[in-house]
């Protein structure tokens, strides 16, 4: 049973999750994906807080589950998570490269990368604030 604030479905199979190195792999790429947003001065000022901890275990749960990786996503929908950030489509960019770099410093193949984004590319839709 997909999770209800998913905000996609699920892939058919695994072998995506696999090529991220599982959990213990989705996990490390998480970790640097969060250094690489506290870093940039263009998504700093979303993730330098005490949530990032929270925002980081929650994106691991939720690749996993899109990643048919046996997971459950527990948080928040998509839409109430962003209300209020004013998030754009040059904020989500910055965030979608800072997730680039992590995954190429994991050694993820670029077709196993280009998956995953495409399942998050059309959340843009309802994240962004008009
Ligand atoms: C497809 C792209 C994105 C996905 C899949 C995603 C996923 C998530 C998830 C799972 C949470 C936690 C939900 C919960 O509270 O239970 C979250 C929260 C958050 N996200 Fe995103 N996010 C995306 C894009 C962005 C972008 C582009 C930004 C800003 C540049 C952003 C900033 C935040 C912030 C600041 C929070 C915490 C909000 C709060 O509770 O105060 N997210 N996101």
């Amino acid at each position: 049973e997909t999770s209800p604030n998913l905000g996609n479905t699920p892939m058919e199979t695994n072998e995506t999750f696999q090529d991220f190195g599982g959990k213990p792999g989705l996990v490390s790429i998480m970790d640097d994906f969060m250094v690489n947003l506290v870093a940039d001065p263009r998504t700093k000022p979303y993730f330098d807080n005490e949530k990032q901890t929270y925002i980081k275990a929650m994106l691991v749960e939720q690749m996993c589950e899109l990643m048919n990786g046996g997971c459950s996503y527990p948080g928040r929908d998509m839409k109430s998570s962003h209300a209020g950030l004013k998030i754009n489509r040059s904020a989500f960019n910055a965030l979608v490269e800072n997730f680039q770099v992590a995954m190429e410093k994991h050694n993820v193949p670029f077709r196993a990368q280009n998956k995953l984004l495409a399942k998050l590319a059309p959340m843009y839709r309802v994240i962004e604030e008009k």
